[in-house]
């Protein structure tokens, strides 16, 4: 089957769109990667989505507007992945703009734009969407949900590998070497990604850059450790996994309390951006020690961090015991890593297979992910 994998993450930087071939029953899954494409949001979109999820408020009428906005740009980008090929079946996770854990009683809740019958409407395709609701109606946070896929296709037989995504948050997926059997396969949002460096880069360049390209800024700072230290505090490091979070909590409210750290201790801005990156590598590490069974022999970055070589270089020294690679070494491309994850997701609707691992969700039980929506 071919499908369409289609993502725009917290970092809002646009959709990612992977066409990909699986083969296999849902269990013994094989992929085979087509084509990659990253699609630009408009600017003048970008920023309505970046303040939505910023908290501004929004009539409803201009929600709508948006959110078929954001889909046809999903549509467009399927079609340009698509190319000349033939194709099944779409995937879209879609724009998330506001995600809140669930607490106590109360169920996660989390909203995804971009919505699917319009995608499958534009494309003629049949697509499926909103793969987050059914984790939370079976008690789950509804995030990450990579996990499955990770574990379906990166599990090693004999190391015990972590597979780290680094996009505007972080998240990560433990998968126990083969030989381990039925060892439990956990995973949780380890917090901020590149969102914290992105917004910090923007506000120091007026906007006429959007990152830190390769960590070459940062690469020139040194980071405040006390400073990271003092960040590293924040009650989410601590809470036990299963835990999901987002641009809510580690977003442009967090980053103004940074920057008043920052002048407190006069950090110069390559020191600043140092110390957010450092902060990045440190969260990730710190989780890994409070919370894994047994410290990974690799570790197998993905998303946009993975192209940041210094955010790399802190993370190896901050995990010595473990060899810090991408997933792409082990086969799957770490840029649209995310985007085949959707695909498959997708696939394993059409197929009746639960998307979801309880494991790192938190869900009661194994739920069937996305809604399907048929073309006209
Ligand atoms: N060459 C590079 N050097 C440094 N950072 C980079 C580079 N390329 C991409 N990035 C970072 O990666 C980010 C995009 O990552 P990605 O597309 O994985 O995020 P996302 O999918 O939006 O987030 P999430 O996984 O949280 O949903 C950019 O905003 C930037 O910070
Ligand atoms: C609500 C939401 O969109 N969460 C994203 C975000 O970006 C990274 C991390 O936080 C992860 O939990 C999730 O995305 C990936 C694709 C996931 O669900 O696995």
């Amino acid at each position: 089957m071919r499908v369409i994998g289609l993502i725009s993450g917290t970092s809002v930087d646009g959709i990612d769109a992977a066409l990909i071939e699986i083969t296999g029953a849902p269990t013994e899954l094989s992929v085979r990667l087509i084509r990659g494409e990253t699609c630009d949001y408009p600017s003048a979109l970008q920023s309505r989505i970046l303040d939505l999820c910023h908290g501004a408020s929004l009539p409803l009428e201009e929600l709508a507007e948006l959110d078929d906005a954001i889909a046809q740009c999903f549509a467009e980008a399927a079609l340009q992945v698509q190319g000349d090929d033939r194709v099944d079946l779409i995937g879209s996770h879609g724009q998330t703009v506001f995600h809140r854990p669930r607490q106590a009683e109360r169920l996660a809740y989390s909203l995804q734009l971009g919505r699917g019958m319009a995608i499958a409407h534009h494309t003629g395709l049949p697509t499926v969407n909103n793969f987050r609701q059914g984790d939370i109606a079976a008690g789950g946070e509804g995030a990450p949900l990579a996990p499955a896929v990770d574990a379906a296709l990166l599990r090693h037989p004999k190391f015990n590998r972590c597979v780290q995504n680094i996009g505007g948050i972080g998240n990560v997926t433990y998968l126990p070497a083969q030989h381990r059997g039925d060892a439990a396969i956990v995973g949780w949002d380890t917090g901020p990604g590149n969102a914290l460096l992105d917004l910090a880069v923007q506000h120091l360049t007026d906007g006429t850059q959007r990152y830190d390209q390769d960590g070459a800024w940062a690469a020139q700072g040194t980071p405040c450790l006390e400073v990271v230290q003092r960040w590293l505090d924040h009650p989410y490091f601590r809470q036990t996994p299963p835990k999901s979070t987002g641009r809510e909590l580690f977003g442009q409210d967090f980053l103004n309390q940074c920057q008043q750290d920052a002048d407190d201790y006069a950090l110069t801005s390559v020191d600043f951006l140092a110390t957010l990156t450092e902060f990045t590598a440190l969260s990730i590490a710190d989780s890994y020690q409070r919370f894994l069974p047994q410290m990974p022999d690799e570790i197998l970055v993905c998303g946009g961090g993975n192209r940041n070589p210094y955010l790399c270089d802190r993370l190896r020294l901050a995990l010595p015991m473990a060899t810090v690679k991408t997933t792409s070494d082990a086969g799957l491309d770490a840029d649209f890593k995310e985007a085949i994850a959707f695909a498959v997701l997708a696939y394993w609707r059409m197929h009746q297979h639960p998307g979801n691992l309880p494991t790192v969700t938190g869900a009661d039980q194994p739920a069937l992910l996305g809604e399907i929506h048929l073309p006209a």
